[in-house]
Order: C-alpha cells, then structure tokens, then sequence
C-alpha cells in the first residue's frame, strides 16, 4: 500500500501528488464529513447521480460497526456495486479518517486498482460531531456538510470542519422554516468563520438539488487534471 504524505497545514485542495507509485495518474479524492443525518449519504447519492456519466466514479464509506450508508448507495444503484466499498471503522470516526487512514487508503488503492482508472472517489466519513476532518493523507478536498435542522447556531459555533474544510455545504433549507432557522444568519456566521473559504446552501429537495456541490466537484476536478499534465516527478511533495 502507498501512501501519499502531505503537509497537514496544506490549505488549499488538491495539494497532493497526483500520480501512482507508478506514475500513472490517480483520481482526486474528495472527503465528505458532517454530524449524524446532516445529509452526506444523500450527498453522496446525488453527487454520483450527476457525475457519473462525465467522470469515472468510485465511493468509499465509513460506518462505525454496520455497512448501512454503502448499502444505502447500492439500494440506490448510484454506482455499479463493484465501484462501492465500505470500511467498519470499529471505532471513533475521526480515527478511520484523521490518525490511523490505513484501511480508507488500503480501500481506495483496492478500487483503483480493480476498477481504474478512475478520476474520483468520495469518501465518507461516518457521521461524528463538529470536530471531524480529514486527513490530507487520505484526501485532497474535503466537504464538511451540516444541516439547518441541526441548530442555527453551528455556524457560529465553529469547529475545525466548519472554518477549515474546502467547503461547506449547509444542508436541508427546505426545512428551515419548519425548525425556525435563520438562513441569512447561518450565511453571515459562517462567512466570519471561513472568510473567502465557499459556502453551499442546499436542499436535496429542491430543483436545483446537488447542481452547485456537483459544479464545486468539477472545478477541483478540473485542477486536479491540470496538475496531473505536469510530470509525477515535479509535483511530489517531499515527504514527512
Ligand atoms: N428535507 C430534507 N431531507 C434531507 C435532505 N438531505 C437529506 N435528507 C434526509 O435526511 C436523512 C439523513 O440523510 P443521510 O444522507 O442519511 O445523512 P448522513 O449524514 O449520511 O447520516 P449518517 O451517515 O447517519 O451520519 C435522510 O432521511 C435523508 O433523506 C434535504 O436536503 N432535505
């Protein structure tokens, strides 16, 4: 098993080296985190829904002691089964994504392998609380997704997730007016919190469903394939 080292500290998405041990190109990975019910599996569902006729498509799930999410997806036929995985963490989510990433990066070099080439697998964290992030170990770019249901206040609140991930998709609008949440302070919470970093209202019951999370993907997209035109050699980071 190979593993990509990277700063911590790198900021930006798709800061990783963007080739195989063997120099072959390999497909940008993109986290999803969030609190319980936020919405990541329905993200996910909607997201492979979108893109899986433009790009070729892989998903990783993590779940604490069941494979429900990813048996949700195949349910769902989003992907073909072969393209799903699912990892039992056994444990606390954030270890599976942040401290010990062995299996998520032993599943993700495994579909590569087995249905590579691919340009993107998403992997999903099992649903935690505000403090969950991921490893730039294992991803490039990761989506941190609350809900409105959840509190209008998370925003305000912060949490490595809500300021640092690359961006935030603030779930479920269509039931703010039914919980009493306040969009326009939720926006201006978290544009404190994040300053340039971009921010997503989203309900997955609305027309526009996953367009813009979908538009966001194929611009990381889109620089990760740009990246991946330069030599392997010339964009390895130095590893820790
Ligand atoms: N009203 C509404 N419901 C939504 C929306 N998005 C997801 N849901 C529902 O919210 C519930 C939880 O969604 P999931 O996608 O399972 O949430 P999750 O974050 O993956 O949950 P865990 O994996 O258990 O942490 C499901 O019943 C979804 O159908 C939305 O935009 N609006």
């Amino acid at each position: 098993m190979h593993l990509n080292h990277t700063h911590e500290s790198d900021g930006a998405a798709v800061s990783a080296d963007a080739h195989r041990p063997d120099g072959t190109r390999r497909a940008l990975r993109i986290g999803l985190g969030g609190p319980v019910g936020s919405g990541k599996t329905a993200t996910v569902a909607a997201l492979c829904q979108t893109l899986r006729t433009e790009l070729s498509l892989a998903v990783v799930t993590n779940d604490i002691y069941t494979r429900e999410d990813a048996e949700f997806l195949l349910r769902e036929a989003v992907l073909p089964p072969e393209r799903i995985t699912a990892v039992e963490t056994g444990a606390c989510p954030h270890t599976a994504i942040r401290d010990d990433i062995s299996a998520n990066l032993e599943a993700v070099e495994d579909l590569e392998d087995e249905v590579g080439p691919l340009d993107l697998i998403l992997v999903e964290s099992g649903g935690d609380n505000l403090t969950a992030t991921f490893s730039r170990g294992l991803v490039d770019a990761q989506i941190f997704v609350i809900d409105v249901a959840g509190g209008d206040d998370i925003p305000r609140k912060g949490g490595p997730g809500v300021t640092t991930a690359d961006l935030l998709v603030v779930n479920k609008t269509d039931l703010a007016p039914y919980v009493g949440s306040d969009l326009a302070r939720m926006a201006a919470d978290a544009k404190a919190q994040r300053a340039e970093l971009p921010v997503v209202f989203q309900s997955l019951r609305s027309e526009e469903h996953v367009t813009p999370v979908a538009r966001w993907v194929r611009e990381q997209h889109a620089t990760w394939t740009k990246k991946q035109t330069a030599p392997a050699s010339t964009t390895a980071e130095p590893t820790q």
